[in-house]
């Protein structure tokens, strides 16, 4: 049995994953921690990491940037793999991700679909071929609580698209006022409204023709079975680095 410990336990999606836990034989919820607090659920919740005494062999954290450093320094105290599925941090909380990652196994994935994963992967065999003549651009949309912009998936897109073309992109957020588009802008944009749960369009504009890669995720359960099976693969791992979704689905190419 994979004993999970689970931060963020009372918001929209640790209430997924806390349900969808149960339909695994392996897998356990062994308590939660939440800013929010809740008697709720079936099985402890303490309000910070700081009070959290239970044992356990993998933490998934859904949460906010901000809980970063507590997350990583209750990890390593534990010594007990992380797996970060929150989004927004800053390029210095990206930079203690990495040196961190020397001394522990740490999981982040800013989407725990396999579909994004799999169109990733895709763009980055894609856009070098189309680079040189179409327009990027990058259109998310997602629900009206959602508090970072762009998504951190947008983020991830636009990074795989630049680190594969021998180009230097400039990332263009949220185009407005009077100025014609660069050649190797990469326009990045969100919407936010209702209830989406999260889509995603990379749009390649070419001269009489527009390539689009589009994902539309129409449940959360896809992000929760993502992270369970993150889970079962970090509580495996014994080895110190940074791990992320490509990993978990045996995505090499
Ligand atoms: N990687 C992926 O596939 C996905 C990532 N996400 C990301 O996961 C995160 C959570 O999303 P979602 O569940 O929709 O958000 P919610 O706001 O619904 O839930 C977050 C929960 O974490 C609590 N919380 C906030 N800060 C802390 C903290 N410092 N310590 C402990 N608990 C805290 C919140 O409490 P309170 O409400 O009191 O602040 C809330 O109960 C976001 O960053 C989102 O972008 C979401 C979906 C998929
Ligand atoms: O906040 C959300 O809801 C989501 N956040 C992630 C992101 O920022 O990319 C992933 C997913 O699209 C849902």
């Amino acid at each position: 049995m994979i004993k999970i410990l689970l931060h963020g336990c009372c918001g929209k999606m640790g209430k997924v994953v806390s349900n969808l836990t149960e339909k695994y034989d392996n897998l356990e919820i062994t308590a939660g921690v939440d800013k929010f607090g809740t008697n709720d659920m079936k099985y402890p919740v303490f309000k910070s990491l700081e009070e959290c005494t239970s044992d356990y062999d993998v933490m998934i954290d859904f949460s906010r940037a901000d809980a970063l450093e507590g997350l990583l320094n209750f990890s390593l105290k534990n010594k007990k793999p992380i797996i970060l599925c929150s989004t927004g941090y800053s390029n210095e909380q990206l930079k203690l991700l990495d040196e961190t990652s020397k001394k522990l196994p740490i999981f982040r994935s800013a989407n725990m679909s396999v579909g994004i994963n799999l169109m990733n992967m895709l763009l980055r065999k894609v856009a070098p071929i189309l680079n040189d003549s179409y327009d990027i651009e990058i259109i998310e949309e997602h629900h009206n609580q959602k508090v970072d912009s762009p998504s951190g998936t947008a983020i991830m897109l636009a990074d795989s698209i630049k680190n594969s073309i021998d180009t230097d992109a400039n990332y263009v957020y949220g185009r407005s006022g009077h100025k014609k588009r660069e050649k190797h802008d990469i326009g990045i944009h969100a919407i936010r409204g209702g209830s989406i749960v999260g889509n995603h369009d990379v749009i390649f504009a070419g001269e009489g023709e527009v390539i689009k890669f589009t994902h539309n995720a129409l449940s959360r359960d896809l992000f929760a079975v993502g992270a369970l099976k993150a889970a079962i693969y970090m509580a495996k791992v014994t080895e110190n680095g940074l791990y992320n979704m490509e990993d978990v689905i045996g995505l090499v190419f």
